[in-house]
């Protein structure tokens, strides 16, 4: 299995994510440039947390106008894996590849901390290796990580199963309190209908080794090798 990481001007999390795919997991990994047009020879493709064209605008617009941006669109239409972390889910929902918006948190503040996830779907290639129900640990660190949708579309996220992943407190209980930004329906991760797309806030490249105090992170990777 080959993967792609995307690189924008303010990608921060892109040698990363390259070092866990490469070293940790040892599988095939390439760079994607701003300026790609097209993506060959690439099963899967992350777009890597950061702040790509320093969040001007709005976090993820300016990078969904790239080249790359139009061939990250192409290659999910043709059923190809899309993950995006934190600004990658950002640009994702900018690309229209995923519903709904990423507002700035309800704090009006940039958080970093640890958080609870607990697994609403886990029958989508990215969360295959873990148990429907299971809490997650895994960091956050956002400005624009409010998740928002019409309620009317979150019925429709609902009934399709695309909500992936919500904040939680530690026995996986969903509370305005275990809810960092202040999203709907304390939604941390949703993917496309096709379930070929998938973006989360958290950052599982940041929680796969026991070196940094975390492994829970890797039950994604492991999910998308297996
Ligand atoms: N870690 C990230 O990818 C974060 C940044 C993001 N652009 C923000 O909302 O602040």
């Amino acid at each position: 299995m080959k993967f792609g990481v995307c690189v924008f001007p303010g990608s921060n999390c892109d040698y990363d994510t390259y070092y866990i795919i490469r070293d940790l997991l040892q599988k095939d990994v390439v760079f994607l440039p701003y300026t790609t047009r097209k993506i060959e020879n690439v099963d899967c493709v992350v777009l890597p947390g950061g702040f790509s064209f320093g969040d001007y605008l709005r976090a993820g617009a300016l990078a969904s106008k790239t080249p790359l941006g139009q061939a990250v669109y192409d290659f999910a239409q043709k059923g190809g894996l899309v993950l995006g972390i934190c600004n990658g889910f950002q640009i994702l929902t900018e690309l229209h590849l995923l519903p709904g918006a990423l507002l700035k948190n309800e704090n009006m503040r940039f958080v970093c901390k640890d958080v609870f996830l607990r697994v609403e779907n886990n029958a989508i290639p990215f969360t295959k290796s873990m148990e429907k129900g299971q809490v997650l640990v895994v960091p956050i660190a956002h400005g624009e990580g409010r998740y928002y949708v019409s309620e009317e579309e979150l019925k429709t996220l609902e009934e399709n199963g695309q909500i992936v992943l919500r904040y939680c407190d530690r026995d996986g209980n969903i509370s305005k309190e275990a809810n960092p930004n202040g999203s709907i329906s304390n939604i941390a991760g949703v993917c496309n209908k096709e379930g070929n797309v998938f973006g989360l806030m958290p950052h599982p490249e940041r929680a796969s080794e026991d070196i940094l105090g975390y492994h829970d992170g890797l039950l994604f990777w492991y999910s998308l090798i297996s």
